[in-house]
């Protein structure tokens, strides 16, 4: 029998997974047997040092990659147990991202950078889904930029837009890579204290990854990554704590 996320209550969940990169001598294994779950509308931060399997983990996940053993579920689907095309319209309902690299469409001006996830499903937004948007909209400041294209936009801005477009299907899961990473100190609190929100009011499930224990702050969840296993999955801690964390399991590797 078939258990998807949603029976148990998660946004998303992996079983059993592993990937490995390469062959041979050469062969990298990036995760090793993790399995976990994101619970509906929790904010939780996926934190480990460089290379510890955070962004494939989110891959997999996001069904951006395939593993080479275990199972993956966003909300309905088992995204495992899908070809390509199936895939791709899982990933579409299921994941909105948000990148370092903001990776909004150059030639789109920013309400249509919003409307892309909508475009790109081929559907058009219902009349809920417009008003959602326009509170997206105000609520991340961008009512007076809606015509600009990104370029015309400070990094802030764009990654305000970059949460808009992710916020705006409501999928199962937001996900996060380094969200900060290309913002200045006050930028970035101000990008993680958006996503928070949108967690604590709105109940969207995030997964966030980041290296960084001052971005764990808002997380009501932190799962750590060591060497493509799990040492860590609890409650909130405090950026000091993060940071004690990740350099006890460094000592001890
Ligand atoms: N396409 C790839 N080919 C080969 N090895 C890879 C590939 N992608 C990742 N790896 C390796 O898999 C391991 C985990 O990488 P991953 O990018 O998931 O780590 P990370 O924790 O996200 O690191 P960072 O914080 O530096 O982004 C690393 O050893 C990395 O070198």
């Amino acid at each position: 029998m078939q258990i998807s996320s949603n029976d148990l209550g998660l946004a998303a969940r992996v079983a059993g997974l592993t990937k490995t990169y390469g062959t041979g001598d050469g062969a990298v294994m990036a995760l090793d047997d993790v399995s976990v779950g994101i619970r509906r509308g929790e904010f939780t931060a996926v934190i480990g040092a460089s290379g510890s399997g955070k962004s494939t983990l989110m891959h997999m996940m996001a069904g951006l990659d395939t593993p080479t053993a275990g199972r993956a579920w966003l909300g309905e689907y088992e995204l495992t147990a899908l070809g390509d095309r199936a895939l791709t319209k899982a990933r579409r309902r299921g994941a909105g991202f948000v990148f370092q690299s903001f990776n909004l469409v150059p030639v789109l001006d920013v309400r249509a950078n919003i409307l892309l996830p909508f475009e790109l499903d081929g559907r058009r937004p219902t009349a809920d889904d417009e008003a959602w948007i326009e509170r997206l909209i105000d609520s991340l400041g961008l009512a007076a930029r809606v015509g600009h294209r990104p370029h015309e936009l400070s990094g802030g801005q764009q990654q305000r837009v970059a949460i808009a477009r992710a916020l705006a299907t409501r999928p199962d899961v937001v996900f996060a890579d380094e969200p900060t990473g290309n913002l200045d100190t006050r930028t970035g609190r101000e990008v993680l204290a958006l996503l928070a929100e949108a967690s604590s009011s709105h109940g969207q499930s995030i997964a966030m990854v980041t290296h960084d224990p001052v971005a764990t702050s808002h997380a009501d969840r932190i799962v750590m990554l060591s060497d493509g296993r799990i040492v860590h999955d609890g409650g909130p801690l405090s950026p000091t704590e993060v940071a004690d964390l990740m350099l006890s399991v460094e000592v001890v590797r």
